[in-house]
């Protein structure tokens, strides 16, 4: 008897290349619904990839009409990302879809199987990924381990407060983001080092955050960039566009920020300054910002910022045992996790956690378990901004032993939110 097509769970998933690649971006397009044609695609994305090679993706196969055609995909970038403990190989998944007519038969399913196996094969850790739709990886051992915040104030309520720092060694200067490119490299650069969840961007994705084609500026202007300079060079930037538009009222135009950093407490003052108080306008907009940015603290009015919090990164523990051994935690702990792992079986298994501020050790062994868990909870928890505790109040793990959770959460605790704000 043969299987249902319907019912395969078996799916044959391999490598390809550049000449193939047009087929995959296909695939890829057609499922995330984008708008332009294939050559138009194909054109925007092959620097990318020709950059970080084709090595990674990987495709799932169907016979049609007695032909093989593509009916999934995924790919993963070499990324290093800041994680508690130090800058780490993280594996950025990206570029996954299955063609319309073959949803729901377990492709994904074994694209993620195969893609784990191979990241950990290769010796990696961590993979991440921003979600369309946060019903589909968790299921694959990925858990929400970053919130970042949307926002947007009105001008008449955008003033910072009167002691918001200053320092009259700080200079401001505004152009097209291009020009400035040195210095937002130099900045973000800085940025990163410290910023948990923050990837240092290569010249490649350098190219890609200031891309600029007239085509999809959706009748904003072009991208500029305000850079914030010290005597000691560049100490932060904002990269944003402006709409411009009457109503009944005057004007109402726009300012729309991409993204900013800064490393100097009275840099964030002037940026904002020049973004909430632009000439025409009547509001500003943040596409992405920390949950702890010090806007919401350089505010007069901090209740005037409309915030809006979303899941941003999805973490997985690709190595339990190697990423909890190599993590700094914030206070001493020991715990025996029992874990499982649908998609990752090398995981799944009782794990001794000995962690100290100077270090940690994570030893298989077959003692009694303090907390029974998944691997996608300690990919959420690993950050430190999501709670284990959470949860098990909300019964999805079990504590065994009293007290454990909360033992975990306080080692486990980061006092400063992870960002990463650049979907990939
Ligand atoms: C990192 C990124 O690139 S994010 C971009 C992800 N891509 C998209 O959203 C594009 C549009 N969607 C698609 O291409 C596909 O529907 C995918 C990739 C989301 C899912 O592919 P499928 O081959 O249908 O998934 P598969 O059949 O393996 O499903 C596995 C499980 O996930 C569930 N699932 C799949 N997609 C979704 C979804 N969008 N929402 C909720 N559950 C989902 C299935 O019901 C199934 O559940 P089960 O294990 O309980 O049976």
């Amino acid at each position: 008897m043969t299987t249902p097509d319907s019912a395969r769970t078996e799916w044959t998933v391999r490598g390809t290349d550049r000449d193939e690649y047009p087929r995959v971006a296909r695939v890829i397009g057609e499922a995330l619904l984008v708008a332009e044609d294939l050559d138009a695609v194909v054109e925007r994305v092959r620097p990318l990839h020709d950059a970080e090679g084709y090595e990674r993706v990987r495709v799932a196969v169907d016979e049609v009409d007695g032909e093989e055609r593509v009916v999934g995909a995924t790919n993963h970038f070499p990324f290093e990302m800041t994680l508690p403990g130090g800058p780490r190989p993280v594996a950025g998944v990206t570029g996954v879809g299955v063609w319309p007519t073959h949803r729901r038969r377990g492709v994904l399913s074994a694209l993620m199987r195969r893609q784990l196996a191979d990241i950990h094969a290769a010796g990696g850790r961590y993979a991440a990924l921003w979600a369309s739709e946060g019903a589909i990886y968790g299921r694959f051992g990925y858990g929400p381990a970053v919130s970042e915040t949307e926002a947007h104030i009105a001008r008449p309520h955008a003033r910072l407060r009167p002691d918001a720092p200053r320092d009259p060694g700080l200079s401001v200067r505004l152009g097209y983001a291009a020009e400035f490119r040195a210095d937002l490299e130099h900045v973000h650069g800085e940025a990163a080092r410290t910023r948990l969840g923050q990837v240092p961007r290569t010249a490649h994705w350098w190219d890609r955050a200031l891309k600029d084609a007239p085509e999809n500026r959706d009748g904003r202007s072009p991208k500029q960039a305000v850079v914030v300079r010290g005597p000691r060079g560049p100490v932060g930037y904002a990269l944003y566009s402006t709409r411009a538009k009457w109503d009944s009222d005057g004007p109402a135009g726009t300012v729309y920020v991409q993204e900013m950093r800064a490393t100097a407490p009275a840099a964030w003052t002037l940026l904002y300054e020049h973004l909430l108080d632009r000439d025409l306008t009547a509001r500003t907009e943040f596409e992405f910002l920390p949950v702890d940015d010090p806007l919401v603290h350089l505010l007069g009015n901090r209740d005037r910022l409309v915030r809006e919090i979303f899941t941003s990164l999805w973490l997985r523990l690709v190595d339990v045992p190697g990423a909890l051994s190599e993590r700094t935690y914030t206070a001493p702990v020991e715990a025996v996790l029992e874990v499982t792992d649908r998609y990752a079986p090398w995981n799944a298994g009782t794990w001794s956690l000995k962690a100290g501020t100077d270090g940690a050790r994570v030893e298989a062994c077959d003692t009694a378990p303090d907390v029974t868990l998944d691997a996608a909870h300690l990919g959420a928890a690993y950050l430190g901004q999501t709670p284990l505790t959470g949860y098990a109040a909300a019964g999805l793990l079990t504590e065994h032993t009293p007290g454990a959770l909360a033992r975990l959460d306080a080692a486990l605790y980061r006092p400063d939110a992870a960002f990463n704000g650049t979907i990939f």
